[in-house]
Parts: C-alpha cells; sequence; structure tokens
C-alpha cells in the first residue's frame, strides 16, 4: 500500500500557557499542505525499514514510522511489514513531515490489516507519538487547542489561493523553539482571528514563535518579508520554524531564492 503523507502549516500560533507536564497548551490553525512524503507499506516474511531522499538524523530505530508500527505490532499482534519511506518534506522545519508520516503508519496498518479502528481510537494511538500526530488522522484544516492534540472545527475558506513554503535550511528542534517563548494569554481567539478578511491576518494572526526566533535567525524576518514584497496576502513562520510560507490570492509568482533552500509551491 502507498501513501503520501503530508505537510501542515501553521496559521496563526498562540502559546497561552505552560502546563504542570512540561507542554504548553497553545491555539493554532493547522491546515494541511500537499508538499509530501511518500510511504509503501508492504506485508513481508521480517520486518524491514529502508528509507531515500533526504536524510533523516539519527539511528533508523528512532524513526517515528517504526515507533508507530510498534505501537500497534504490540497491541493487535500484527505480522512483519517491509516500509519504505521516501523523504521529501524537511525536518526541523515546523512543517510536521515526521509526524505526519507517523499517522500515516497508523491509517495504512489500519486499512491493510482491517483493525477497523475509528477516527478517535487512531488519534489516542497518534497522541502517544507526538503532539502534532494527532491531526493527521484526519487531515482537515482545524483549530488546535491545549497540546495541538485537541481540535474545534475551523471555519476557513482559502479556496482560489495558493502557497509559497521555503525552507532556509536552518534547522530548530521544537524543544529550542518552545524554551525561548513566555506564555501570554491572547486577547483575540483563534476563531476571531480567521473569520476576518485575509487582508486583516497581518495585523492580527501572529505566529508566538517569531518574537524570539527572528532575533536570533533575522533571515527568517527576512524571507517574511520578501514574502510581503512579491505581493504575498499574509505570510509567516509555520510551527517552531524555520519554514517560512506566503499565501497569494491566485498562482503564487515564480521567486528565486539561494541554491540551497527547499521550496514548495501550490495550491490550498
Ligand atoms: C510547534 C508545533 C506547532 O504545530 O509544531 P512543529 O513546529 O514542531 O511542527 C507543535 O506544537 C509541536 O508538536 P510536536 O512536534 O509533535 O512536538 P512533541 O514531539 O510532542 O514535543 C517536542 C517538545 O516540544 C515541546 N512542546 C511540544 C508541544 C507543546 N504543545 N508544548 C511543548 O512544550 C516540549 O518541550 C516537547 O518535549
Ligand atoms: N519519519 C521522520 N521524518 C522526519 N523526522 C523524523 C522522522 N522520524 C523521526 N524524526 C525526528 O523528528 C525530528 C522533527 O521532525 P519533523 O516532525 O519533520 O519536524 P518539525 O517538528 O519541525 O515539524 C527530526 O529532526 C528527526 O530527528
Amino acid at each position: 500500500m502507498l501513501d503520501f503523507p503530508n505537510a501542515k502549516i501553521n496559521l496563526g500560533l498562540q502559546i497561552i500557557s505552560k502546563r504542570p507536564d512540561g507542554f504548553h497548551n497553545l491555539e493554532s490553525c493547522f491546515y494541511p499542505v500537499q508538499w509530501c512524503d511518500a510511504l509503501e507499506m508492504l506485508p513481508a516474511p521480517e520486518n524491514r525499514f529502508s528509507m531515500s531522499g533526504l536524510p533523516v538524523p539519527g539511528n533508523p530505530e528512532t524513526n517515528l514510522c517504526l515507533k508507530a508500527y510498534k505501537l500497534l505490532e504490540q497491541e493487535y499482534n500484527l505480522p512483519p511489514v517491509h516500509m519504505h519511506l521516501h523523504k521529501v518534506i524537511p525536518m526541523g522545519a515546523g512543517l510536521g513531515g515526521g509526524s505526519s508520516d507517523a499517522a500515516f503508519v497508523l491509517r495504512i496498518l489500519n486499512k491493510l490489516f482491517d483493525l477497523k479502528l475509528a477516527v478517535d481510537a487512531l488519534q489516542g494511538y497518534a497522541r502517544k507519538l507526538g503532539s502534532d500526530c494527532a491531526f493527521f488522522v484526519e487531515n482537515k484544516p482545524v483549530i488546535a487547542v491545549e497540546r495541538g492534540d485537541v481540535f474545534e472545527p475551523a471555519i476557513i475558506d482559502l479556496k482560489g489561493y495558493s502557497c509559497v513554503i521555503v525552507y532556509p535550511g536552518i534547522h530548530i528542534t521544537t524543544a529550542e523553539a518552545y524554551a525561548g517563548v513566555t506564555p501570554e494569554k491572547p486577547t483575540c481567539t483563534m476563531e476571531m482571528v480567521l473569520k476576518q478578511d485575509i487582508k486583516l491576518w497581518k495585523d492580527i494572526m501572529h505566529n508566538d514563535f517569531e518574537k524570539s526566533l527572528f532575533p536570533k535567525y533575522p533571515e527568517l524576518a527576512r524571507l517574511k518579508e520578501n514574502l510581503y514584497e512579491a505581493g504575498a496576502a499574509y505570510a509567516s513562520m509555520t510551527g517552531s520554524g524555520s519554514a517560512v510560507y506566503g499565501i497569494f490570492k491566485g498562482d503564487a509568482p515564480d521567486l528565486i531564492f539561494p541554491q540551497n533552500y527547499l521550496v514548495w509551491k501550490g495550491l490550498l
């Protein structure tokens, strides 16, 4: 079975408070985009995990794909599989690629072995793998709250808009980004912000990580500015960075970036 784990962008990201478990309560609109990895899984005589594409740092045993497989294998006594991951989505980019791979492993296993797990059950397993992971089970725009793993419906229509996402090769770990923020209760809820015309988002929709990360990595602030200069209706860093995106009415222009940057352009 072949599938294509996609990335997400964060439209606004408000970090509200630090929790007793060390995580943060947040509010953000998670929006799926079709910058995708490829993931293939087949029943096999013994377990095998292989990778191609962008190199994933660390021991393959710690890959979220294997963690997701092991989670369900223990519970449902699954037969062995051969999994191949072709990595396209940059890592440490705020695009949730690793979380998406893990959620897609759960989704594929559910289908391949007819486990009959409902969305709630799959989200329950996904939460054990990472805060972002549960979003990719349903993979539709939502307002994520609490740890980023509880969802409220998002009323948002970006039909006719396109998006350019630029990854400048700066690797920022999620933990590093959270360590730099001072949580604050926002004046406006995400629901209220999303209701406003996109032309107003520039002034009212914020990613709280930008405040500490832009002074540390000025290139990111410049990128955001470049996207506005190119005509973006809205531009922001996504998640804990370092990818920065611009949303354009109609077709986004072809922009030129340094050769080592990774760039995706597509419809929303
Ligand atoms: C910032 C966000 C926004 O969408 O996305 P990314 O930029 O990583 O894609 C998410 O909150 C990232 O979620 P995820 O990448 O799954 O994080 P996890 O693996 O659960 O946690 C990694 C570390 O980030 C911190 N963390 C994460 C989530 C959260 N709500 N509060 C936190 O403080 C904790 O220090 C934790 O140890
Ligand atoms: N399948 C995977 N794809 C990407 N990263 C993975 C994967 N499995 C484990 N990781 C680890 O998770 C880290 C965060 O990856 P990712 O979710 O893509 O970034 P971000 O949290 O910025 O959205 C990577 O730096 C890597 O060490």
